[in-house]
């Protein structure tokens, strides 16, 4: 038996499938998707085995190593989707696999082999195996065909558990759980402890008075009776109590309660909506849909309701949902109607807490992923439904290879499982309300917020006018009156102040100098908390400077708005108001995001004041007054979808304004109010600006109208990279057809980053087969300049950040 291994080096070279033999104990054991140690030239590799042949054309052929996996960590299906993924991003094959499986087990975890609760049922040969313990270690294992044999029947049957023994704490762990044998389970039942064994006829007494016949933990039943571990040991030696291991999950929500949610009857719109998403899931077709409804009306409450069909069909559901949405509010919401159904996959989990999420799901413990773009990967087997809320998100296309977009991702999984997929915004992205109007997706509209409240009336205030009449607040006097009204009438507010565009840095107010990373050609940017100047990029740092060193000028400050000098400035104007602070700074310590939302969430401030991340999915009743420092700092980013990110984030922030029973007023502001993208946001005209944008877009030539391809050439020798670039352009520009525009070589906008300088050449197009095949063979013909480090090449398929 031969099997087909791509191993973990990801170069041009080695972007193939190579042949082993399976060592013949393995034979009946090993199935493609576990991971394996093959030897590769002089050394010991990893690989994934994608398949198994009887035959091979190899002459000399080398055995595997090892097995890495006892169970297949890829399913067929996602064997199948990374190569996919692998041809359309133009990424090696190892990358796009290695993306699917979590961190944790990529290391070289130590596996271990668990005999589960009812193992008097495993065949002798396993028993022995274990020689009367629990625990095995993979490595200890009979290498013997039959063994193996009957392990792999007993792993498919759960009687066998694999486990990953992660480095650094993230461990699974095992607890013991202690109940009283049967006999003595009564209160005052007799037992013949001696009487010198006093804490031992403490424990029981106590345990008769308090459980009966229910268990407990070890570790809890130690502090309630202030007993020691030898103690409890012994009764379990004299068979009073009954001891059993079960393992337990590192639950990152397990000491919350949530609140047990059932289904609301829907509005009728939203009602249309479930119904057609179910007529998809019954008849099992893969229908695209996009969920078009105003921030408040209900989008959550369809996939739930969904969902919760999916789940009675005894399929499986996955919810996409943006990294900064995914709030404990949001998962609430999910937890809160599924409770132990549901695995969240959230990047900010620890690599253990991760990997245990992963596991529920690779077992089959639970129904509902939710989760950021990777949970797209989700290893269910039966999906019945993909949702990808806030569609329009940038987010979900990832920035690092495999540079795939969760959503065609998405699509692919619903095709392969027959099964609907719903994208769901209040402000879709281009790209998709035209499939929309052109009916490659259904489109379903939520038009009204819930039980018809009005939206939020929304105020521009035109900050020049402000300007003028010597107000250098960041502050408008409109929003300060507002804010002022709120905290009379006991209410909430949310500001926000949009980060990008609005880094400080330091400037020389005598000549302007303005000190830049010397590796990257960036601007370094203020950091308040340690005072020192920091590149975004590479990390370089240095001391904030106080002379400049072109000038040697004193007046050298740092300019820009970050939250904190907001928060200073809030202070100082509205000496009264409660503010909580919402940023990278506040919010870097696990937890710590919940506890701020919590507090304000018990009215424990007045105003939350944040970057993007309050962006979205809040859901407060008391928030009446939501404002927009600087609506258009986006608006002059070099990105065609500047005008479409500043109407969404309008939007959203909107959004999170008079959702209940009180009214919402929102105040935004502006240097340019006059712009379309804040004028329809301020009328709540998501179709206006759709057209108006639409025009811009086909003026320029850009998405929705062509497709974008973006290759970056990158070098430590300015003129090697500039005749790379110019020979790559070359090509691609000879390989397609007349109608594909290829623009450049031009220099990247941040025209140097880790001291290599950097080119770029896009490409519009409307229909080129071809395209995918064409970059491949570019990335091959520079393979070795690659291999040697020099030279690096990266190629995107939807480029999102043009930086
Ligand atoms: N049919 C219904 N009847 C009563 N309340 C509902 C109904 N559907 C949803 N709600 C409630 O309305 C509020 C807004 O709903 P939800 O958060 O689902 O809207 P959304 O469209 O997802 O909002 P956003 O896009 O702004 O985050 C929630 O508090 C939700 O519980
Ligand atoms: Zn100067
Ligand atoms: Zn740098």
């Amino acid at each position: 038996m031969i099997a087909k291994v791509i191993v973990d080096v990801p170069t041009g070279q080695t972007n193939r499938l190579y042949d082993y033999k399976i060592p013949e104990e393995m034979e009946e054991f090993i199935q493609p998707g576990m991971r394996v140690n093959v030897p590769f030239g002089p050394r010991q590799i990893q690989g994934f085995v994608t398949d198994t042949t009887a035959s091979t054309e190899v002459k000399r052929i080398k055995e595997i190593t090892s097995l890495l996996d006892p169970s297949p960590v890829l399913s067929g299906e996602l064997l199948q989707l990374g190569r996919w993924i692998a041809e359309e991003t133009v990424c090696f094959l190892i990358t796009a696999y290695q993306s699917m499986v979590p961190s944790a087990i990529r290391a070289k975890p130590k596996k271990r082999l668990f005999l589960a609760e009812d193992s008097e049922a495993v065949p002798v040969e396993i028993a022995d195996a274990f020689a009367g313990k629990t625990i095995l270690d993979w490595e200890a294992f009979p290498a013997e065909k039959k063994a193996m044999k009957l392990l792999n029947e007993e792993i498919q049957a759960g009687r066998v558990i694999v486990d990953y023994l992660l480095k650094n704490r993230t461990e699974k762990k095992m607890q013991t759980i202690l109940s009283l044998a049967k006999e003595y389970q009564a209160a005052g039942s007799k037992h013949n402890l001696s009487g010198n064994a006093k804490k031992q006829q403490q424990i029981v007494e106590w345990m008769q008075n308090e459980l009966g016949d229910k268990e407990i933990a070890q570790p809890e039943l130690l502090e309630k009776t202030e007993a020691g571990r030898q103690a409890v040991r012994a009764l379990v030696d004299k068979g009073l109590l009954i001891e059993k291991k079960t393992e337990f999950y590192r639950d990152p929500y397990k000491d919350k309660m949530f609140q047990k949610s059932t289904a609301l009857p829907l509005m009728e719109e939203q009602q249309t909506a479930v119904d057609n998403i179910l007529e998809s899931l019954h008849k099992g077709r893969t229908d695209s849909y996009l969920l078009h409804g105003v921030t408040g009306s209900g989008k959550t409450e369809v996939y739930l309701q969904a969902i919760d069909e999916v789940i009675s069909q005894g399929k499986e559901a996955i919810v996409l949902v943006p990294e900064i949405s995914l709030t404990p509010q949001m998962v609430n919401r999910f937890k809160g109607r599924f409770g132990a159904e549901v695995a969240v996959l959230h990047s900010a989990l620890s690599a253990g807490e991760k990997y245990d999420e992963w596991r529920k799901i690779h077992r089959k413990e639970v129904k509902v992923a939710v989760g950021a773009r990777s949970a797209v990967f989700a290893p269910f087997d039966n999906l019945g439904l993909i949702v990808m809320d806030e569609e329009h998100e940038g987010s979900y296309k990832q920035e690092d290879h495999p540079r795939y977009h969760a959503k065609h991702v998405a699509i692919w999984r619903a095709e392969y499982h027959h099964c609907p997929v719903v994208f769901g915004s209040a402000t879709p992205s281009l790209e998709s309300y035209v499939r929309a109007e052109k009916g490659v997706y259904t489109l379903l509209e939520l038009p009204q917020r819930v039980n018809r409240k009005a939206m939020p009336e929304v105020t521009i205030q035109d900050m020049r006018e402000e300007l003028r009449q010597g107000n250098r607040s960041v502050f408008s006097t409109l929003l300060l009156d507002k804010l002022k009204e709120r905290i009379d009438k006991k209410e909430q507010s949310v500001l926000f102040l949009n980060r990008r565009g609005h880094s400080t840095f330091v400037m020389c107010r005598d000549c302007g100098f303005t000190p830049s990373c010397p590796h990257c050609e960036i601007t370094l940017t203020y950091h308040h908390t340690n005072r020192r100047l920091k590149c975004h990029y590479c990390g370089h740092e240095e001391q904030m400077l106080h002379t400049c060193p072109s000038c040697q000028s004193s007046q050298i400050r740092f300019f820009g708005t970050g939250t904190q000098k907001v928060e200073e400035e809030l202070t100082r104007l509205l000496p009264e108001a409660r503010v909580i602070r919402m940023d990278m700074d506040t919010t870097s310590r696990k937890g710590s995001h919940e506890k701020l939302l919590d507090a304000f969430g018990r009215g424990e401030a007045d105003i939350l004041l944040g970057t993007q991340m309050i962006a979205k999915g809040l859901d407060f009743p008391k928030i009446t007054l939501a404002g927009i420092l600087a609506a258009d700092t986006m608006l002059h980013l070099p990105d065609f979808r500047a005008a479409e990110r500043t109407f969404q984030l309008l939007t959203q922030v909107s959004g999170r304004a008079g959702r209940d029973e009180l009214k919402g007023e929102v105040v935004v502001q502006s240097y340019t109010p006059e712009h379309y993208s804040i004028q329809h946001a301020k009328t709540h005209n998501y179709k206006a600006f759709y057209q108006e944008e639409m025009l811009q877009r086909r003026r320029g030539g850009y998405p929705p109208f062509y497709y974008l391809a973006m290759v970056n050439a990158a070098h430590e020798d300015l003129a090697e990279v500039m005749k790379t670039a110019d020979k790559i352009t070359e090509y691609i520009r000879s390989s397609l057809s007349e109608k594909a525009v290829v623009l450049g070589p031009t220099v990247s906008p941040i025209a140097r980053i880790k001291d290599r300088y950097r080119y770029q050449c896009m490409i519009k197009y409307k229909n080129e087969p071809e395209l995918t095949k064409v970059l491949q063979s570019v990335a091959e013909r520079y393979n070795s300049e690659i291999a040697k480090g020099k030279l690096q090449l990266s190629m995107d398929m939807y480029p999102y950040m043009f930086m």
